[in-house]
């Protein structure tokens, strides 16, 4: 069963204790977000990779603090129960912390957005700890992070080397320690995240960084089978909502074509003298 209780940050962590994991995954607009709620997610991430997913760009970078307060506020529509948290795009919190604060405020004033995510280690613990105090909850993200793909040079799994497993481990010390509520670890080695996960209060969400984590994240058309471009290794797939969508698209195409569309059932009549009158008046056809 369901609760229909709201999520709230108080009650993530209590999920966290019982060893009950968490459900997020994405979306980006209102019947995704009814759907997610519907099933039951926990939490819904308004992520950045909606500019890969649903905006046709080749990476998350050319994605406006706009357009994500566009999605969220059809998202937050559509979602009354779970935690709706959404990205801070590129660059929007890498200047001043006043510009920060104003962005991350715009999210929640406008978007409605109940908390916002941030990519980056122990050097944004300054940042969260303004945030949090102006009553900003904040998610982290480390491992692998997409704004920063030019410089890591790929999608590529990160904290494989002695020193680079260290540095996730103290970054993620740093951003518990600096307030965030969760943590997002993107493409990190299984034992890392679940080692992770083991020293933080606060719960963990994982992708593609194994089965240890306080809870898992996923693209909401990659576990759809809906959508094209490359698919992580990572992603499961629960449904091929895709080649369902192809299929009535052709249909429909075929039946306009041969005229099986619309039948009487999607049409519109008025009655026969009605019409009669005004063929008696030369109505032309
Ligand atoms: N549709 C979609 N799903 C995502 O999960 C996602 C996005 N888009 N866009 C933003 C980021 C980018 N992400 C990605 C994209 C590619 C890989 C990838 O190809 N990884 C390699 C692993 C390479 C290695 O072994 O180091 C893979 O084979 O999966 C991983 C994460 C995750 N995010
Ligand atoms: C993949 C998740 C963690 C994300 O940041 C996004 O969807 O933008
Ligand atoms: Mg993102």
């Amino acid at each position: 069963m369901v609760s229909t209780k709201p999520v709230t940050t108080a009650s993530l962590k209590e999920q966290k204790k019982n060893g009950e994991k968490i459900v997020m995954l994405t979306a980006y607009d209102y019947p995704s977000a009814n759907l997610a709620e519907e099933a039951g997610v926990d939490m819904i991430l308004v992520g950045d990779s909606l500019g890969m997913v649903v905006l046709g760009y080749d990476s998350t970078i050319p994605v406006t603090l706009d357009d994500m307060i566009h999605h969220t506020k059809a998202v937050t529509r559509g979602a009354s129960r779970a935690f709706v948290v959404t990205d801070l795009p590129f660059l929007t919190y890498h200047g001043t912390i006043e510009e920060t604060l104003r962005n991350a405020g715009r999210i929640m004033q406008e978007g409605l957005a109940k908390a916002v995510k941030i990519e980056g280690g122990a050097e944004l613990a300054p940042l969260i700890r303004r945030c949090t105090q102006a009553g900003i909850p904040v998610v982290g993200h480390i491992g692998l992070t997409p704004q920063s793909v030019h410089q890591l040079g790929g999608y590529k799994v990160q904290g494989k080397t002695p020193e680079a497993a260290q540095k996730l481990l103290d970054d993620a010390k740093a951003l518990e320690e600096a307030g965030v509520f969760a943590l997002v670890m993107e493409c990190v080695p299984e034992q890392l995240a679940t080692l992770i996960s083991k020293q933080l209060s606060i719960p963990t969400i994982g992708i593609g960084a194994g089965a240890g984590c306080d809870g898992q994240v996923l693209v909401y058309h990659d576990i759809l089978g809906y959508g094209g471009g490359h698919v992580p290794k990572f992603v499961k797939r629960y449904g091929e909502a895709g080649a369902i969508i192809h299929q009535a698209i052709a249909q429909y195409a075929h039946e306009v074509r041969n005229g099986a569309f619309p039948a009487a059932e999607h049409t519109f009549t008025i009655k026969e003298e009605v019409i009669g009158q005004l063929y008696g008046e030369g109505v032309k056809q």
